[in-house]
Parts: C-alpha cells; structure tokens; sequence
C-alpha cells in the first residue's frame, strides 16, 4: 500500500533515487498527488515499451506545454499526428548522421578553443567550460557562419529563457501570470533572439529565390535516411528554409524559428550535462582517463573516419547516458484510459517514465552501477526500451546523432589534450528539465598540450 506522505518525502529527500525506490516498493505503476497535479508513474522497460509503442494512447502537447513560451506552438515536442509527422519529416534530415559528420570539425575547434585558453594549475569548472562550447557548436552548425559571429549574443538570450522553463509546470505558469523579473527578461531575451532568427530567415529565403546559395542542399527525404547534403557544407537553418515535402510544401517562417529555437533548447543543456557526466566518470574511474586518451591519440585528430577508432570513448559516452541521462524523466498526457500492469489509468492523466529507474535496473543492466564502458563492445545493442536516454517512438529524439558525435568529439580532444584532477569525487545531480552536475565539474589542470 503507498503511503502518499512518505512516497513523497522518498522523492524530495532522494531525488531520482528516490524513484528507484520506489518502483521497488510498489512495482511498475503508482500515482502520487491528486487531480490535475497527480502523477502516474510508468516504470521499468515494460512500461518504456508500452510508452514508446502506445502512440495514441499519449499526447505530448500538454505534457510540455511549459515549453511552449521558449520553443513556440509548432514546436516538435509539442506537435501531434499529422502534422508532427510533416514537420519531423522535414527536421530530421537536416541532422541525419551523415549530415551531422560535416560538423566534426566545427565542434572539434569548438573544444580546443577552450582548452587552448587552460594553464597548468588553473582550477576550473569543466561543465561550464565546456557548456559555453557546446553552446557555441551548436549555434554554428543549425545557423551557420553568418549567425555564429552572433552565438553568444544568441546564447546569452537564451539561457534567461532556459532557465525560465526548468521548473515545474506549476511554478512556471506562476511566473507566466505575475509576470515576475525573471519571466520579463526570458520574454524579453525571446523578442531578440526571434528578431535576429527572423531576419537570417528571410535572408535565406531571398538567396534561395536567387539561386545563389553556396550550400545549396538535396530536399529532405523523410523520416528514413534523409541526408541534407552530408558533407557538402551548409548550416541546419538553411536545409529547414529549402526543406520540401513530396508535395513541394514547405515549412513557415514560425514553423522553422520554432524547431530553430527547439533544437538549441532541447540539445544545449542536455548535451553539456552528458559531458560534464561523462568527465566526471572517465576522471573517477581507475585507469579510465588513460585508456581513452590513448584511444585517442591512437585514432588522431577527430573525423568521420576516425570517430569509428575510438569504441572505448563511445562506450564511455554511453555509460554517462546510462547513468546519469540528462532526460532523468520525461512525460505524456494520457490521450484515452487504458490498463497496464493491472492499473487502470484514466485520460487526462500525467504520466511519467524514467530512463534514470530503467537504466539502474539490475533485471536489465548487470552490476548496474558500475561503469563499465567496456560493455559497449562492438556488437552490443541493448534493447531500445532498457536504454532510453533519448527517450522512444514517435518522439524520440531527433538530435541524438548529434549529440553522440559532438560528445564523443569533445571528449576526443580533451582526454588527448589535457590532464585533469578532479576537485571532488561526489558530485550529486540537480535540475528538473535537466540532470545535470549539482556544483558543476570542478577540476584542477595537471598538465595541458598544444592542440
Ligand atoms: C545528450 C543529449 C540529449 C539528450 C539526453 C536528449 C534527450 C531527448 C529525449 C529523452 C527526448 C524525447 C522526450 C520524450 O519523448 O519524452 C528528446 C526529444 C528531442 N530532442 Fe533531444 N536530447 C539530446 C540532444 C539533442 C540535440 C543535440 C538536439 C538538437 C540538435 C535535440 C533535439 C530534440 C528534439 C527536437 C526533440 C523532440 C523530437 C520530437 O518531438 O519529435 N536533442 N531528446
């Protein structure tokens, strides 16, 4: 019997963990609170399967409705059906994996601009470090050269917007109705940041109509192997400008400054964290540093070819999204009731599943909290409902490609670079939105090389 009081004293004093036991406790499905702010837990791989499967049993669009003011109504997260299918059709190409390699450098140099700026001694905070870069790889590759000049103007109005949205939807819609500081200068960032989206939009638009863009990329082909132009150059927001359905649309001015704005919020935050995480374990793991940075000097400078050397780091990347996927949770509304595991559970309900509970499960990961990135060894491919850090179904993550590969690139550079010390061994999670490193990554540098 769940005791509704000390279910929810478990969650607030332990977190995710907390989580854990609970699906312990009472198994794979358990509601906690009351009417419209009562959750439904779905947990385990059983119910990631049901979840992911179950389309039309759940809605994004109330689930993350919080995120509408940052990442706009067409927004894919929040799109339905019909014309979430239209407008992933015409996204996903744009960060197809073959498109994705053309950006190998861009994050490369991103990397080594801010390992470049270490010194011997100089005690650092990695997450931070490494999140400006990731911020600013990111901008290049969706806007490319001409808004990259602009990323930190355009990263520096969004994080006020980030930060507004990392809250529960109770509190965020407080926000919204008193209009508090923090709400005004995230709406305020928006307004600038949309301005300079818009304006690049339109740019795009006129040199497509003149035929003298450069980059100049194959309509996209859909959901299966879309490839926007490989390696043939080009910026993400000039493929969503060209990008046609089979019927020759295409996609409106606030249909691509929302999945514009939605692919910097979904993949900025979430990758940083994946990286601070999978630092904090190659720096924690006896011996893991070493071997990965002669991994790496092994493969040489990161690209496309070599990227395929380096399994020890790849499995390390995906042992940091097995144990602390920045996506702890995710949610749906319940579209019609249904039963699973027994329970009824009605429509309308919230409910939510966990990549963090399934991952440290020992029925589906052996000696789950060990790190082991050898278990990644070639050929190994956990089922998609035991490994879920980008979630599953028809709204499965669209930039997992690119996170993946600008993950494993950083990493390349800073394991061959640099040696580190890491501050403190316990770094504990925080963030709702995001799992992310409490105190961040606190480091000392041992010793850097050139790059
Ligand atoms: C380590 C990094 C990342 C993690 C852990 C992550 C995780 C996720 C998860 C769990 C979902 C699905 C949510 C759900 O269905 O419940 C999702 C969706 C999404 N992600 Fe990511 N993500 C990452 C990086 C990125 C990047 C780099 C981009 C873009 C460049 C991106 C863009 C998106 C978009 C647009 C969606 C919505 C897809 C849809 O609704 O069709 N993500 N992500």
């Amino acid at each position: 019997m769940l005791r509704q009081g000390a279910a929810i004293a478990e969650l607030a004093r332990h977190g995710y963990d907390g989580l854990l036991t609970l699906y312990r406790r009472h198994g794979p499905v358990f509601t906690l609170g009351a009417g419209r702010h009562g959750y439904v837990y779905l947990l385990g791989p059983e119910a990631n399967r049901f979840v992911f499967a179950n389309t039309a049993l759940f809605r994004t669009r109330e689930a993350f409705e919080a995120l509408v003011p940052v990442d706009g109504p067409t927004s894919l997260i929040v799109s339905e059906g019909a014309d979430h299918r239209r407008r992933r059709a015409l996204v996903r190409p744009a960060l197809h994996h073959r498109r994705v390699e053309g950006y190998v450098r861009t994050m490369a140099e991103s990397a080594d601009a801010a390992i470049d700026a270490w010194r011997p001694g100089d005690r650092i905070d990695a997450y931070q470090v490494f999140r400006a870069a990731i911020r600013r790889g990111t901008v290049r590759a969706l806007f490319g050269p001409r808004l990259a000049a602009d990323a930190d103007f355009l990263g520096d109005r969004l994080q006020p917007m980030l930060d507004v949205i990392d809250r529960m939807p109770q509190a965020l819609r407080a926000h919204r109705v008193l209009r508090t500081p923090a709400w005004r200068r995230a709406m305020a960032a928006r307004r600038a940041a949309d301005e300079r989206l818009y304006a690049e939009i339109a740019r795009l638009r006129g040199e497509a109509r003149g035929g003298t863009d450069p980059h100049a990329v194959a309509p996209g082909d859909g959901e299966g192997d879309g490839d926007g132009g490989g390696a043939r150059g080009g910026h993400i927001l000039a493929d969503l400008v060209r990008a046609r359905s089979a019927d020759g649309a295409g996609l409106s001015d606030a249909e691509i400054r929302d999945q514009a704005m939605t692919l910097i919020a979904a993949g900025y935050e979430t990758t940083s964290a994946a990286l601070a995480w999978t630092l904090h374990r190659l720096l924690t793991t006896e011996g893991a540093w070493r071997r990965a940075r002669a991994e790496a000097e092994r493969a040489g400078p990161p690209t496309a070819e070599s990227l395929g050397r380096v399994p020890y780091i790849a499995g390390a990347v995906n042992e940091a999204l097995r144990l602390h996927p920045p996506a702890a949770i995710s949610a749906r509304h319940t579209a019609a009731p249904f039963t699973f595991a027994g329970h009824r559970v009605p429509e309308g309900a919230t409910v939510v599943y966990s990549p963090y509970v399934t991952h440290r499960l020992p029925e589906a990961w052996p000696d789950p909290l060990r790190f082991a990135p050898d278990r990644w060894a070639e050929g190994f491919r956990p089922a998609p409902e035991h490994f879920c850090p980008f979630g599953g179904g028809a709204h499965r993550c669209v930039g997992s490609a690119m996170a993946t590969t600008e993950l494993v690139v950083t990493t390349m550079r800073v394991v061959a670079r640099a040696t580190l010390t890491p501050e403190t061994r316990e770094v504990r999670p925080r963030g709702l939105t995001t799992m992310r490193p409490a105190g961040g990554l606190p480091v000392r540098v041992t010793s850097v090389r050139p790059g």
